[in-house]
């Protein structure tokens, strides 16, 4: 069994989770307030360019092909955010200029804590949740057509071939790096993980309340 494989219980459970919470339920129905999504893209923003610098920080550390790989990772995601900010006439300043709400704030600095704490191998089981949980999220909504196009749009975004293959690929960086260290780090990588999964899960209710300091 390969090391990811060990931690399918553990999405799974944060994915049943999410797919449950009123901020996706509301995605799905068409209900959500726009002003509610355009709180999260903003917020989410300011996660994504750090989950970018977390990738270019870990890179430094990975063996080059690897290093490639990962940096290679989030490309359509950018694509796919951009269409929806113009969508909304959400600004590049507007973008820059939000503060991470205090849920957000933990995240971020969680994430930047695994990697200075524990190293590179920590640092990335940290980050996989992230692809994993929007992908199995996306698979599963990809269908469901959402009466609001821009909503169905942000499930197919995350259900589709690319952001699945980036999924696969994080899980085999993470598999190759687990090899190379030993229990008691393993045992931090799914610490790590476990984590982030429940900062995802608690980033849909900061959405929700539009959570502020
Ligand atoms: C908080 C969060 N987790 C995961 C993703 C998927 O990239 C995202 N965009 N935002």
């Amino acid at each position: 069994m390969k090391f990811t494989d060990t931690l399918k219980t553990t999405i799974m459970a944060c994915h049943d989770q999410s797919v449950h919470h009123p901020f996706i339920q509301q995605l799905v129905d068409g209900s959500l307030p726009k002003e509610t999504f355009r709180y999260y893209l903003c917020q989410d923003h300011q996660y994504l360019r750090n989950f970018q610098h977390l990738h270019e920080l870990v890179a430094k550390h990975l063996p080059a092909d690897d290093a490639k790989l990962l940096l290679s990772l989030g490309a359509g995601e950018d694509q796919a955010r951009q269409a929806l900010h113009q969508a909304l006439q959400i600004t590049l300043a507007e973008l820059d200029q939000t503060s991470p709400a205090p849920t957000n704030y933990a995240y971020i600095t969680h994430m930047y804590y695994q990697l200075t704490k524990f190293g590179v191998a920590v640092a990335t089981a940290g980050l996989l949740p992230c692809y994993w949980l929007y992908n199995e999220v996306g698979k599963g909504l990809a269908q469901k057509q959402s009466p609001d196009p821009l909503y169905q749009a942000f499930f197919d975004s995350y259900g589709g071939e690319d952001f699945t293959t980036s999924t696969t690929q994080m899980r085999e960086i993470v598999d190759r790096l687990a090899l190379q260290v030993d229990q008691p780090t393993q045992t931090l990588m799914r610490g790590a993980f476990a984590k982030s999964c429940y900062y995802e899960v608690h980033f849909w209710q900061m959405a929700l309340t539009k959570e502020n300091w």
